[in-house]
């Protein structure tokens, strides 16, 4: 007999799994564990919005209007999340940077909150292990030593606005910590700010207020240049973009823009021209920055760029002051090719007193003011508050940074289907055998959907999770899953298989294949070689329907005993009375045989994990071949 169980796969757990937590959970997906210092609860994530891209000036009333409705009922929100948080521990949330002060009422009613301004950088490493949650504006850097120095606890970090190049995505993702932003309530307020500089930019206000204030009456010095019917050309047709263009042309601009990613059609809804980059900067009298720091824009705007601009440009910023190379743009309005640039953010914020662009006769300065309107102020908070304990209460808002968007349809449509996926995984990697990692898995998803009707990112996911938990430290959830996965050299190849089945079930089944691996259950391999096991949802509920060549059908939860043995009359029995003088109680069995009288795999179900002695007993019983012991 090639007895296969041993008491150490007793021992595996996964780090907060809902179903080792709490049996009753089993069935619930468990999308987004975070890891934990302080709070053992599992997280799981629900996504709970989608709105992703508003632009249009419909979709910021909208915003607005929803700030407004969320500000109204803030109190009450706060009262029902007291009382959600009263029946576990409350989270710690750090709130580095001034926040509105509805946004912080509801994050009090929800957690621990402490706002602590103008830490250094080492400040904030000696003190951010303390926090479960981390909320910033745009000056705090939240470095990779940010992270390590939270030792895997920060699970959430919210930026209170739109900008996240001062956070560390990649160590964020590698860290498992969700970052959320709140990326509409302060758009009106940028467009706004963005409008003031090109106006008082064009008729000189901040250096005729100067002027003013130093006793001189100087009219013929400030005279400026008209908007009317001047082009404007707006770099980054986003949403501060669009909103920008849209007051533009109220004031009579010839509006072009250039976006290599913004869509033609609603360009053309408002009249603005999508052109080449070259076109949009040659042609343009006011140029104004409206696109994100990346290492594409970093800079973009240089000696070379400036150089092909109409000799007079006026250039307004209001997104990020990395993509302006600075000395570049001192050099430009030194030598008249920009006649003067607006600016509310700088490469380095704060600039150095003495920055020679910022004391520049010709440029007008603001120290990013672009979200500093109460309104802005108060709706951020509340955005990213509410997107930060949804994130702690295991919900996956839209404005998540760094994990895959799944709309909340497609997610409570797959919900049974992300459980089974972890079931798999986990059982996969449990009959796996050797001492060798599992380097290849294919997924096998039948359905008989459309293959791109079919999201598997959360599948793929969970699957991750299942395999590796198990059998490691890391804790796996939908932010870190593909890079963990891909760190420890697991390749997870995926095939959709379309079937005639009901089109109404997003997946008809889910297989896990692993190649060039032995499985301590050697029932599971199949005639070319590889662990093969397959399920499906039934009324809900994920359950396991094939394992090698053997159809079985049981619930994947709890734990599971497979035994291979000769198909022969007496063998629920023997096993069964076996299991009963141990105490161990069967919640479940299923048989599935080649042919009669042949070989047989057993499934089954056991409310309590039996001891060694008992599992030695079920493994010694003549016609068991084979039996391996499974806690899913
Ligand atoms: N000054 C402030 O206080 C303030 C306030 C709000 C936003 N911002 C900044 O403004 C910028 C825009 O914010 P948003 O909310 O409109 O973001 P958004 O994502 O809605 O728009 C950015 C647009 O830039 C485009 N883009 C990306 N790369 C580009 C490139 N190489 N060339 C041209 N376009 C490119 C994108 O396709 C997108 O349409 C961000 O940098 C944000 O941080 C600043
Ligand atoms: O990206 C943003 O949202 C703006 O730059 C606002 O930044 P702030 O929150 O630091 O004002």
């Amino acid at each position: 007999m090639a007895a296969a169980s041993s008491s150490s796969s007793l021992s595996i757990q996964p780090i907060f799994s809902p179903a080792a937590a709490s049996p009753t959970n089993s069935n619930k997906p468990n999308l987004l564990s975070f890891p934990s210092s302080s709070n053992p609860t599992p997280i799981s994530l629900k996504l709970v919005n989608s709105s992703q891209n508003p632009t249009s000036q419909g979709s910021v009333v909208r915003n607005a209007l929803k700030v407004a409705e969320s500000a109204r009922t803030a109190s009450l929100d706060t009262r029902d999340r007291a009382a959600e948080a009263d029946s576990g521990p409350r989270p710690a949330i750090l709130v580095s940077e001034k926040l509105g002060e509805a946004g912080l009422k509801l994050l009090r009613g929800f957690g621990n909150v402490e706002c602590l301004y103008n830490l250094s950088q080492e400040e904030l490493c000696k003190r951010i292990s303390e926090f479960d949650a981390l909320i910033v504006r745009s000056g705090t850097k939240v470095t990779r030593q940010v992270f390590e120095a939270a030792k895997g606890g920060l699970k959430v970090v919210g930026r209170a606005g739109v900008g996240i190049d001062n956070v560390d995505l990649q160590a964020a993702t590698e860290f498992g910590c969700l970052v959320v932003n709140a990326p509409t309530a302060n758009t009106v307020a940028a467009a706004e700010h963005g409008i003031a500089l090109l106006a008082s930019m064009a008729r000189n206000v901040a250096q005729a207020d100067a002027s003013m204030k130093a006793g001189k009456w100087e009219r013929s010095k400030y005279v400026g240049v008209s908007l009317v019917g001047k082009t404007l050309a707006i770099m980054g047709f986003g949403k501060v973009g669009s909103e920008v263009a849209r007051r533009a042309k109220g004031l009579g601009m010839h509006v072009i823009a250039h976006d290599p990613y913004a869509p033609a059609d609603r360009a053309r809804a408002m009249s603005v021209d999508l052109v080449s980059f070259d076109q949009a900067i040659a042609t343009a009298d006011f140029i104004s920055l409206h696109m994100p720091l990346t290492p594409t824009t970093s800079k973009l705007f240089n000696d070379e760029t400036f150089a092909k601009m109409k000799k007079g440009v006026r250039i307004i910023n209001v997104a990020r002051g990395g993509v302006i190379d600075e000395d570049a743009l001192v050099r430009a309005l030194d030598s008249g090719v920009v006649a003067q640039a607006a600016l509310d953010v700088f490469a380095e914020e704060p600039p150095s007193k003495d920055s020679k662009l910022v004391q520049h006769h010709n440029v007008t300065v603001t120290p990013h003011l672009g979200a500093s309107t109460k309104e802005a102020q108060e709706g951020v908070a509340i955005e990213i508050a509410e997107a930060v304990v949804g994130a702690l209460n295991g919900e996956l808002s839209a404005t998540a940074v760094n994990a895959p968007m799944v709309p909340p349809e497609v997610l409570s449509e797959l919900a049974p289907y992300v459980v089974l996926a972890e079931k798999l995984g986990r059982l996969a990697v449990q009959i796996v055998a050797g001492g060798k990692g599992i380097q290849s898995v294919k997924v096998v998803y039948r359905s008989a959907r459309d293959p791109d009707d079919l999201d598997t990112r959360l599948l793929r996911a969970m699957i991750t999770k299942g395999i590796i938990e198990p059998i490691s430290s890391s804790f796996i959830n939908l932010v870190n899953a593909d890079y963990t996965a891909k760190q420890k050299g697991l390749r997870i190849s995926e095939e959709r298989v379309t079937v005639d089945s009901s089109p109404e079930s997003p997946v008809d089944s889910i297989q896990i294949k692993i190649s060039n691996m032995q499985s301590k259950f050697a029932s599971a391999v199949t005639d070319n070689g590889d662990i093969s096991i397959e399920g499906k949802v039934k009324d809900g509920i994920p359950r396991l329907t094939c394992i090698g060549t053997f159809d079985v059908d049981v619930s994947l939860e709890g734990n599971l005993i497979l035994c291979r043995q000769l198909d022969q009359p007496g063998m629920i029995g023997q096993v069964g009375n076996i299991l009963g003088q141990h105490n161990v109680n069967v919640s479940f069995m299923s048989v599935g045989r080649t042919a009669r009288r042949k070989q047989a795999v057993m499934a089954i179900g056991v409310d309590e994990a039996p001891d060694k002695e008992t599992l030695m007993k079920v493994g010694a019983v003549p016609a068991v071949k084979e039996f391996v012991f499974l806690d899913l």
